[in-house]
């Protein structure tokens, strides 16, 4: 591939809803509570994501990656967790707390193979307006 040497973000947006709460299974029903206040109990969020991805825009395509493709790698790992209860429904999170930072993890886990040379960047991650989580992985 032929490449212009300019580097340059691209991202892609994509939303999921999911229920889940927050409570640890070393704790007492009491103690979960207190810990977590109202996330203790079963609850959803309308998630939101960018996925970045950064590298050479190639001289022939003028592309770093072809939103094309890249769409249905996204599609994949959201769908595995949309309408879906996270902590029972993903295996993931029946080891994991389904805090944002997890979520972001899990998404970076299951898009970072299937993005070839090294393109994907970071994985930013909603989970309320106010509450985002900005996830930036290894890239073997
Ligand atoms: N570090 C983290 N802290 C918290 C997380 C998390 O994922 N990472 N998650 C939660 C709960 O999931 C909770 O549902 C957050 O919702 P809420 O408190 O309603 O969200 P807001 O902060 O946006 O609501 P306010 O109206 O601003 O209180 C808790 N902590
Ligand atoms: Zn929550």
């Amino acid at each position: 591939m032929k490449s212009n040497e300019r580097k340059i973000y691209l991202q892609r947006e994509s939303h999921f809803s999911s229920a889940h709460k927050l409570s640890s299974k070393n704790l007492t029903l009491e103690e979960n509570q207190k810990f977590w206040g109202k996330c203790s109990s079963l609850h959803g969020h309308n998630y939101k994501i960018i996925v970045t991805l950064y590298g050479e825009i190639d001289a022939e395509t003028g592309m770093v990656f072809n939103i094309n493709l890249l769409k249905p790698m996204i599609e994949k790992v959201v769908n595995t967790m949309d309408h879906k209860n996270l902590d029972e429904d993903v295996e993931f999170f029946r080891n994991n707390l389904s805090t944002a930072e997890n979520i972001a993890v899990y998404i970076w886990d299951n898009l970072v193979n299937d993005i070839p040379n090294k393109l994907l960047y970071s994985i930013k991650l909603w989970e309320t307006d106010r509450n985002s989580v900005i996830y930036k992985g290894s890239n073997p």
